[in-house]
């Protein structure tokens, strides 16, 4: 037998203060896949984000048992029914085995904040290069969501922000919130991810406003299609949410196609994970800078180090194999 695969399960502590939607996120569990066909090996990461998945840990765990004991048995791994975080695991994998992704990676960072805008701006002023940050938007009052983003616009010359309301907004606070954006700073945002509920709303509150907004939540909506819309410039996907490689190539395409910029972003994977993201991104969407910025929730980083991070390294060698074949 030439092949042979295995499944290392992980459970990795979190930064104190992360939530995900409703939930405190405490550890980050997931799976790394192991593929070895002769003396050829790749790996990829199954990690459903609670809150924002559809599975589970455990339910991706069992599809992936079963995918890859077809795998090892000499058929094609069979992704097109597959659950999203499965059929990107192992797609990386299979894609690594075969040399397909480029060592070359994009890790420099959108910084994100979340918390204090003092320390964002730190981080700007040291930022080399085009300055994109990422601020969320939609969880305190959209007057101060406004004043904040105002606030960096005026301090920080040619800054580029993102912001991501994840729908939080009814049209009404989505309103209050540009009514707070100078005419003149809009041009600063490069977009505004997702600031109504309904993509209906938010492509409205755009055309309203001439603030760019970007999908993220709808990319991974039943019937989505990548078409440009008067005031969208951008899709954002997260692979692990949004499945195989493939799927994320074909909708890098016909971004570009419609003249849309594709981003990116993590779904909150390990070290691992998130390396293999930076690779992505460098190769599929070169020049544009992917939405990482999230090793910094972790306590621990996983085999692969991310440049620059201090945190501990666990080694997949300490992890318990779960899996074999
Ligand atoms: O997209 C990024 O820049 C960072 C990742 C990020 O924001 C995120 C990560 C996990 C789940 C949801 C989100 C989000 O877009 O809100
Ligand atoms: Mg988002």
């Amino acid at each position: 037998m030439m092949r042979s695969a295995k499944l290392y399960q992980y459970q990795l502590p979190m930064d104190s203060g992360v939530i995900l939607r409703t939930q405190r996120l405490v550890n980050r569990e997931g799976w790394i896949v192991e593929l070895q066909d002769g003396d050829r090996t790749g790996y990829g990461e199954i990690a459903p984000l609670p809150e924002f998945s559809q599975e589970t840990a455990e339910q991706a765990g069992e599809q992936a048992k079963a995918l890859l004991t077809q795998w090892v048995a000499g058929e094609a791994l069979a992704l097109d029914n597959a659950l999203p975080s499965v059929a990107f695991g192992l797609s990386m994998a299979e894609l690594e085995l075969q040399g397909g992704l480029p060592q070359a990676g994009n890790y420099t960072v959108a910084p994100l904040c979340a918390g204090d805008p003092d320390d964002l701006v730190i981080a700007l002023n040291n930022m080399p290069g085009e300055k994109v940050a990422k601020i969320k938007v939609g969880m305190y009052e959209a007057v101060r969501d406004g004043m904040v983003a105002n606030m960096f616009i005026d301090s920080i010359a040619g800054i580029r922000l993102r912001l991501d309301a994840n729908r939080q907004w009814t049209p009404l606070k989505a309103q209050q919130f540009a009514k707070y954006v100078k005419p003149e700073n809009r041009g600063g945002i490069a977009f505004l991810e997702e600031p109504c509920q309904t993509p209906a709303d938010s492509l409205a509150f755009a055309q309203e406003t001439g603030i760019n907004i970007a999908w993220d939540e709808t990319v991974r909506d039943e019937g989505f299609e990548v078409k440009a819309e008067p005031g969208v410039v951008a899709i954002v996907i997260k692979p692990t949410l949004v499945g195989s490689v493939q799927r994320c190539m074909e909708l890098v395409k016909q971004a570009h196609e419609q003249g849309l910029t594709a981003v990116i972003s993590s779904s909150m994977e390990t070290s691992l994970g998130l390396n293999q993201l930076a690779r992505f991104a460098e190769w599929q969407t070169p020049g544009v800078i992917p939405g990482l910025d999230t090793m910094q929730l972790f306590l621990s980083q996983l085999e692969t180090p991310w440049p620059q991070c201090e945190l501990p390294l666990k080694t997949l060698a300490e992890l318990d194999v779960a899996w074999s074949k």
